[in-house]
């Protein structure tokens, strides 16, 4: 089995970033989504990456923001990733010419595969929990049993992800990578330290088991 990446979402302070990496994430969120109680300023955004280390992924989470505003964001913070969160076609996604993920949100009816196979240009998906009316962040798990084995793509599994659960989530799923937000939080937009290292120590445990 090969190893399960791992990415801290809705970091809004430095020192939880810098946790995030101690700790051994692969990459890091920051949410550029107003309405988000984990919602950074661009000023915000360019500090926490301006304090990182070499070889840490830094991902911007964008919800139908129209092209220009995310222009001026990419024109400021150095991003290695676009994560799209919103209802945005293959073609918006695409009109950034930067890498991207796109966020798909899972219901019982859908069929997953064809979700995936619309963004033929997604460096990956992260598949997450459909809430109605909220784009990310529930915190909230949905079935994996809706993943097919194979969808072309790397999967990033999302969605109410805790120490708890992380093991049995990627010993079924067996994704790409996992990420988190809520469940390493003390308060929204804040990661509590601990909780961090916890989940990546239990990504890396399960990994190596398998
Ligand atoms: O975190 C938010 O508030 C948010 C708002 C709008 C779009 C995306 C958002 N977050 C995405 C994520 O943090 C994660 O990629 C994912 O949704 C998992 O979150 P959680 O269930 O809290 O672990």
């Amino acid at each position: 089995m090969s190893v399960v990446r791992c990415k801290i979402c809705g970091i809004t302070r430095l020192e939880d970033a810098l946790a995030a990496v101690a700790a051994g994430a692969d990459a890091i969120g920051l949410v550029f989504y107003a309405r988000s109680p984990r919602s950074v300023s661009i000023e915000q955004a360019r500090s926490i990456v301006a304090g990182l280390p070499p070889f840490v992924t830094t991902v911007g989470l964008f919800v139908d923001m129209p092209q220009a505003e995310i222009e001026q964001v990419l024109a400021a913070v150095p991003l290695d990733l676009l994560q799209f969160h919103g209802d945005e076609s293959a073609a918006d996604c695409d009109a950034l010419k930067r890498p991207y993920i796109k966020a798909l949100r899972v219901r019982a009816q859908d069929d997953v595969t064809a979700l995936v196979d619309a963004y033929p240009d997604a460096r990956a998906v992260l598949l997450d929990t459909f809430v109605d009316g909220v784009p990310g962040g529930t915190g909230q798990a949905f079935d994996w049993a809706l993943v097919p084995a194979r969808l072309g793509k790397p999967v990033i599994l999302a969605g109410g992800l805790t120490l708890e659960n992380v093991a049995a989530a990627i010993a079924q799923v067996q994704p790409y990578a996992v990420d988190v937000s809520g469940g390493v939080e003390l308060a929204k937009g804040i990661k509590d330290a601990a909780k961090v290292k916890d989940f990546v120590r239990a990504v890396r445990t399960v990994e190596g088991s398998m």
